[in-house]
């Protein structure tokens, strides 16, 4: 598929039990756009990541990749589509190298099964070097070469948080939803992060959604922001619009209250 595709998300309702956790939530990413979801803490910025990807079955809306309905695919169908997420708690191996956990990271791109790869060694191991330079690229890309052959679980948290990203960019993803890349880290990280983020963004033009609590860093990076409170859309614009817009700062000062 296309890297650079559009999300549209339409009319998305999600409730648990008497919770309504996403309420007729509308909005467009476009095509290389890196759009940014904040709202306070429950305000259902995760609950939107765990739509696209197929993991809640919302009871309302569409999602659409493109010209493919997400709506109604299983998470496994929907990765295949090239929706990549990164974890705020890492979804990284920590008993295998980090280079071990980019090649898994592109299974689903890989044509030789186990099986037909003890019979087409040849093939398997042309479709293998090939992976391995993708891999190596990310590698590259991200600075994480003196880590290559490091077991995920040994890495700094800084770095760690790169591979978790660089796990995902290997997936070769149309869509890339970044959960929080630098909860947790100090500001030098931070700012690692942004730069690496910025340089994805320049070489590889996917589409990104970011929830990052990190005000700065969306104020730095994201074109647009939407912002949520209890589900419901209250805004959305440029970084400077919505953190000025009174709504928003009521909805963060009422959550600290
Ligand atoms: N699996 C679930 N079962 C029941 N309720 C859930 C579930 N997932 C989310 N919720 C509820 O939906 C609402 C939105 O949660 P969500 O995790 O999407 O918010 P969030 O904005 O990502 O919060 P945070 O910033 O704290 O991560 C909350 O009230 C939450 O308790």
């Amino acid at each position: 598929m296309e890297r650079l595709t559009k999300l549209e998300v339409r009319d998305l309702t999600l409730r648990f039990g008497g919770v309504t956790a996403l309420d007729n939530v509308g909005f467009d990413v476009m095509a290389g756009e890196m759009f940014a979801v904040i709202g306070p803490n429950g305000a259902g910025k995760t609950s939107i990541f765990n739509c696209v990807n197929g993991v809640y079955k919302p009871q309302a809306g569409t999602i659409r990749l493109g010209d493919t309905v997400l709506t109604g695919r299983s998470p496994a169908s929907i990765a295949a589509l090239g929706v990549a997420r990164t974890f705020q708690n890492l979804g990284l191996f920590g008993n295998l190298s980090l280079i071990d956990n980019l090649m898994l990271g592109r299974h689903h791109l890989m044509r030789t099964g186990m099986l037909a790869g003890m019979f087409w060694w040849g093939r398997a191991k042309r479709e293998e070097i090939t992976h391995r330079a993708d891999v190596e690229s990310v590698i590259d890309l991200l600075e994480l070469g003196p880590y290559r052959r490091t077991p995920a679980g040994m890495l700094p948290y800084g770095v760690a948080k790169r591979a978790e990203l660089g796990r995902a960019l290997a997936m070769e993803p149309t869509l890339l939803l970044l959960d929080e890349p630098v909860a947790g880290m100090n500001l030098e990280e931070t700012e690692d992060m942004a730069r690496y983020l910025t340089e994805v963004r320049r070489r590889l033009g996917v589409t990104m959604i970011l929830v990052e609590h990190d005000m700065r860093l969306v104020m730095d990076l994201a074109d647009r922001v939407l912002a949520l409170d209890f589900g419901v859309p209250i805004a959305t614009g440029t970084p400077a619009e919505v953190q000025n817009d009174p709504v928003v700062v009521e909805a963060y000062l009422g959550g600290a209250a």
